[in-house]
């Protein structure tokens, strides 16, 4: 028999929405010490932080035997350095946590005026995103702020979940605060989660849990060559853009690519804005995270679209916390993905000729 996943769905989308709500109100109030940066160079956030422990506290108490592969780890804060960082995400955190329920939420999910945290409790419940992740058992996967650079600068970002079973994405959420509601009107309100369950389809619902419009069903268009576009990372460092724009030449592509951070851009393609996510390795040896594409996989593939690697061959999301060797990712419509396929085959031939 096939499993729905709908318990699970809806503490993902209560978590998510919690979440994204904390990296909204912190990013205004957002100040200079609040901001580390990682050995890998990258930076993270009280935001990142305190939505991981969010997020976590939420999974664990509503599933306790399920392990999470979250992107961070609390060991700066478990320092003396990182006191004041360790004050600032417990404040977060509790404030998050106690606020009052909202419909269809439940104490059961640690959510409540009665469930304040201890600072240890908090490091403890930010380090169970430790997990290595593999090929076989259920875990979530969680990247509390995808796209820290984009949330940075005001722009797009995403508090990414998704639940992994035997290595198949079963479930993806994403919170896109600073996403417009409607394609058709980009300076209107902002703010949406993006919902898929495998076999169940596609689905943008409101970020705001009082808004009670009808949850919209997500069906990636079809394409004609003055309509496509590429969309891609806004970071030179993340994808190799030059690439991209001999793939979009190859294709007679003549619209402008959309720059955007995180896994918005899966989330544009499933509504149809933007026909092609293109990623290709800068050829630095990193290796793509899973938390990175997860809940972008399934989301596509339920609004009826593709995702592979650069050469065709899915996306392998039991190899542990990587994608193991990096060949890139190409997610498309049906149609489009095979004639994107050829094309990037053509553009790697021209650069080894
Ligand atoms: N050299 C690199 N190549 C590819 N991706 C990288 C990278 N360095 C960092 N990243 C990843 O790129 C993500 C953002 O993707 P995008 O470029 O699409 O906005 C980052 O997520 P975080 O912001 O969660 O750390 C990080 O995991
Ligand atoms: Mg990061
Ligand atoms: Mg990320
Ligand atoms: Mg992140």
């Amino acid at each position: 028999m096939s499993t729905t996943y709908e318990a699970e769905k809806q503490v993902a989308i209560a978590a998510v929405r919690r979440a994204s709500a904390l990296t909204a109100s912190v990013f205004n109030k957002l100040v200079k010490n609040e901001t580390l940066t990682k050995d890998d160079k990258s930076p993270v956030t009280v935001g990142d932080f305190s939505a991981q422990a969010v997020v976590n506290t939420m999974l664990l108490r509503a599933f306790p035997e399920d392990n999470i592969v979250g992107e961070e780890d609390a060991a700066d804060m478990r320092v003396e350095s990182g006191k004041l960082l360790r004050n600032r995400i417990v404040e977060l955190v509790n404030e998050t946590i106690t606020a009052p329920l909202q419909a269809g939420e439940t104490e059961a999910w640690g959510l409540g005026p009665d469930y304040a945290q201890t600072p240890e409790q908090i490091m403890d419940i930010i380090d169970r995103g430790n997990y290595n992740g593999g090929s076989t058992g259920r875990f979530w996967t969680l990247d509390p702020i995808d796209g820290t650079k984009g949330f940075l600068r005001g722009e797009q970002y995403a508090v990414c979940l998704a639940l992994i079973v035997d290595s198949q994405v079963q479930l993806g959420v994403m919170g896109c605060p600073n996403l417009p509601v409607s394609v058709s009107n980009p300076s209107g309100p902002r703010g949406c989660i993006f919902v898929a369950s495998r076999g169940q389809g596609a689905w943008q619902i409101p970020l705001d849990a009082s808004d009670s419009s009808a949850p919209i069903p997500l069906t990636i268009p079809t394409f004609t060559k003055d309509t496509l576009n590429l969309l891609e990372s806004v970071e030179k460092a993340h994808a190799k853009l030059s690439f991209n724009d001999r793939v979009a030449e190859l294709l007679g592509i003549t619209k402008a690519p959309t720059r955007m951070d995180s896994q918005a851009k899966y989330c544009s393609l499933a509504r149809g804005d933007g026909g092609v996510y293109l990623r290709m390795p800068v050829g630095s040896g990193y290796k793509e995270k899973i938390w990175d594409h997860a809940p972008g996989a399934v989301l596509v593939e339920e609004a009826g679209g593709v995702i592979t690697d650069s050469r065709g061959e899915p996306l392998n999301f039991g190899l542990g916390r990587t994608l193991g060797e990096n060949f890139g990712v190409i997610a498309a419509g049906k149609n489009v993905h095979a004639h994107v396929l050829e094309a990037v085959k053509k553009a790697k031939e021209e650069e080894t000729s």
